[in-house]
């Protein structure tokens, strides 16, 4: 990368904290910390427009379901809006009793009393008091000696003291001390001690239990690699006088990026104790993310003590309320993160639900932990509120795997190998040809609603018709695919008419392939006022079957479903429709049928022979076609669908079909509560895919 200057001329390296019998990198991590929530201080503060109150309420009242219990509700000195909130909350009944209210002031003794005004009469309350430790800060914003620094820190904490005493003695309340070193990971290690040292003998309170004093000791700015963050919390947690009289807190600031890291290190150093926001806003790049701190925990199975289960709740009121938006994908709460598009992820995927049902049976049966081991996905998106939907997306980087795990979301269809090839060749064919993702969605949730696009591509025949609508383009969005898709063919319409304004379109109803010429020329009247004439209609009818049948607009999980179903014509009516048959076996075991079909709507009774049922099935409907056909089975697969007395079975089979100068393959599929039915419709739904022609009955 060309640089245009010399960086090492112009940034100097941090100092490595020498620490070589650190103990950190054998720990593990084995419980939550004390979790403090700033969204509503470090978060709001960072904000270009920091919250109303009626924001804060809302986020406050989060943060408390979550299950935090503690909570740094403002800056109250700030502004009287961070003033009157924090009185707010004060006097409502609104805060648990177990959960403490959190303040910050700088040591300035006018700002010190405004803050212990603002929190007086709440049941608990942190007082936290920060000065700036370091020795850019030192000499260039208080212009300060340490000593003088030092004297700032006690003369203060010495103050906190008297008039928290003072307020508890007049409204009961019941205060504890943070003291932050503010720069903590740029200050000197041993003057960060000695700061805190003196800061605890001024606060003279501190004692083990509930009497523990915290030191929150910030990455103000993050500077280092993670790892000399931990050095740090070890070499402050070995020597501070009195270590159990402390609560070791972190406050790590994500300026390069490793924030998460930083205070995972810090907890195995020997924190205790973690401040951060939900989702990481705050200052510059923002504060540590507790959400993502808490997943972390949650997939070593370790109970965070925070409960994000409602994940979208929680994202809807934190995007609010910070109106910033979340990066697709930030870690859990992202909208792609638990999505594969890629084939191969796709097929591990696949591959891993597979084998985890069964896992999880055996488990089950043994009475063991049902663990989850998903290649790609390290946490099950159920645990947080989402559903497996978006698991698997299709777009040309998709493979075989994906693709047969939606069919079988879908419609319940295990596809045999080869016929999840065939399948996606012809998926392949649309991604590539319409170059984006087949997905319909648009909106969220109960909102979600489908979007299609439609070119018409069949000219009306000028001649015939008073309209032409060749090459116009129309979009249609509805909660109904099928609608959506006949909404857009109507824009188009109305586009490709020009002269006529726009209606809005009222359609209620969903048209696709099965639609009769009537309903659409009914359903233009209905939403257009325009009564076409008959030639129109009939073309314009095959529009419609065409943009439904060609998908020439993104195709959704449940198109990608029809489409399916459309192009092995499973459950679609085809020429040949089986109505009933009478199968017995001959002396030598062969079998012999004879079946009731349809062709065409016509019935027809046909009979064969053969080797076992499918053969002899075979045999009967081979002897339907002029010209010498041989129908054979290529390939032929089945399983059960559902359970007890709801249990049908699914047919696949590839038929290759033999005469003269051809040779030709089709796939069918069939479902049917008889094992027997079920290959014959597979039969029937192959031989309607093949060009074959009948006989004369
Ligand atoms: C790392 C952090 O996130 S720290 C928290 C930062 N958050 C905020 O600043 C949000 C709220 N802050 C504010 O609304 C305002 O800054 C106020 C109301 C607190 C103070 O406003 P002002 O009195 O106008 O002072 P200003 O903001 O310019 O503060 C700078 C002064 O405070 C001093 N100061 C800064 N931090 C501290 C501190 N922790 N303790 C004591 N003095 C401090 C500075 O040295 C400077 O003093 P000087 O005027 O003698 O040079
Ligand atoms: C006030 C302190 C704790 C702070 O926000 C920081 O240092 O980042
Ligand atoms: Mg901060």
């Amino acid at each position: 990368m060309p640089m245009l200057l010399d960086p090492s001329r112009k940034y100097k390296r941090y100092i490595p904290l020498n620490l070589p019998d650190r103990t950190w990198p054998s720990k593990t991590l084995e419980r939550p910390p004390i979790w403090l929530s700033t969204d509503l201080r470090d978060g709001n503060q960072a904000l270009a427009n920091p919250m109303t109150i009626e924001q804060k309420w809302r986020f406050f009242k989060l943060l408390v379901k979550c299950g935090f219990k503690e909570i740094e509700i403002a800056y109250p000195a700030a502004s009287d809006t961070d003033f009157g909130f924090v009185r707010q909350i004060v006097e409502s009944d609104e805060v648990p009793d177990d959960v403490w209210l959190q303040v910050l002031t700088p040591a300035r003794a006018d700002l010190i009393k405004r803050t212990i005004d603002a929190v007086a009469g709440s049941k608990k309350a942190i007082l936290h008091m920060y000065n700036a430790t370091s020795p850019c800060f030192r000499d260039v914003v208080f212009r300060n000696s340490k000593e003088k620094t030092l004297e700032l820190a006690i003369t203060h904490t010495k103050l906190v003291r008297q008039l928290t005493d003072e307020c508890t003695a007049k409204y009961g309340t019941e205060f504890r001390y943070e003291y932050s070193p503010e720069t903590f990971s740029q200050t000197e290690p041993e003057f960060a001690i000695e700061i805190c040292n003196a800061v605890k003998e001024a606060w003279g309170r501190a004692g083990p239990g509930p009497d523990r004093i915290i030191f929150n000791l910030p990455a103000t700015v993050e500077i280092a690699t993670p790892n000399h963050y931990a050095d740090q919390i070890e070499h402050f947690s070995r020597n501070i006088k009195d270590r159990e009289h402390i609560i070791i807190s972190l406050h790590p600031h994500n300026d390069r990026g490793t924030a998460i890291a930083a205070a995972e290190l810090a907890q195995m150093a020997g924190a205790d104790r973690v401040e951060g926001c939900v989702f990481g806003n705050g200052e510059r790049t923002g504060n540590v993310d507790l959400a993502n701190l808490a997943f972390n925990l949650y997939t070593q199975g370790i109970s965070p003590n925070l409960d994000f289960s409602d994940l979208q709740s929680v994202i809807d009121i934190v995007t609010s309320c910070n109106d910033l938006p979340i990066h697709p994908r930030h870690p859990y709460a992202g909208d792609l993160v638990f999505t594969a598009f890629s084939g191969s992820h796709q097929d591990a995927i696949k591959k891993g639900f597979e084998a985890q049902i069964q896992r999880h049976k055996a488990n089950a049966e043994k009475g063991e932990p049902q663990w989850w081991d998903i290649p790609y996905l390290p946490i099950d998106p159920a645990d947080i509120g989402c559903t497996y939907e978006a698991v698997i997306r299709v777009n040309s980087q998709s493979g075989k795997g994906g693709i047969a795990y939606i069919i079988k979301q879908h419609l319940g269809l295990d596809l045999p190998r080869k016929l999840q090839v065939s399948f996606y060749q012809v998926i392949q064919d649309i991604a590539d040809r319409e170059a984006r993702e087949m997905t319909h969605s648009i909106g969220e949730g109960s909102n979600v609603r489908a979007a299609s696009y439609v070119e018409l591509t069949s000219p009306a025949d000028k001649t015939k018709s008073d309209v032409a609508v060749a090459g116009s383009w129309g979009v249609g969005v509805d909660s109904d695919i099928s609608a959506s898709g006949l909404r857009a063919v109507l824009s188009a319409v109305c586009n490709a008419i020009g002269d006529r304004p726009l209606p809005e379109l009222q359609l209620n109803i969903g048209f696709g392939v099965k639609s009769t010429e009537a309903d659409i020329a009914d359903a233009i009247l209905h939403t257009l006022k325009l009564e076409i004439p008959r030639k129109l209609s009939t073309s314009f009818f095959e529009v419609v079957q065409r943009a439904a049948r060609d998908a020439n607009y993104p195709l959704a999980l449940d198109e990608l479903s029809n489409l399916f179903a459309r192009t092995y014509r499973y459950e679609i009516p085809g020429r040949f429709e089986l109505v009933d048959f009478n199968l017995s076996s001959l002396e030598d075991k062969r079998k012999t049928i004879q079946a009731n079909i349809t062709v065409d709507g016509k019935p027809r009774t046909i009979h064969g022979e053969g080797n076992g049922p499918i053969s002899a099935f075979i045999n009967a409907l081979q002897s339907q076609f002029v010209g010498e056909v041989t129908l054979s089975v290529k390939e032929f697969a089945e399983h059960a669908i559902g359970e007890g007395s709801d249990t049908v079975a699914a047919s696949y089979i590839e038929l290759l079909r033999v005469s003269e100068n051809e040779r030709s393959t089709a796939w069918g599929v069939g479902v049917d509560s008889d094992t027997t039915r079920v290959n014959y419709k597979a039969v029937l739904s192959a031989a309607n895919s093949l060009d074959l022609k009948v006989r004369e009955a």
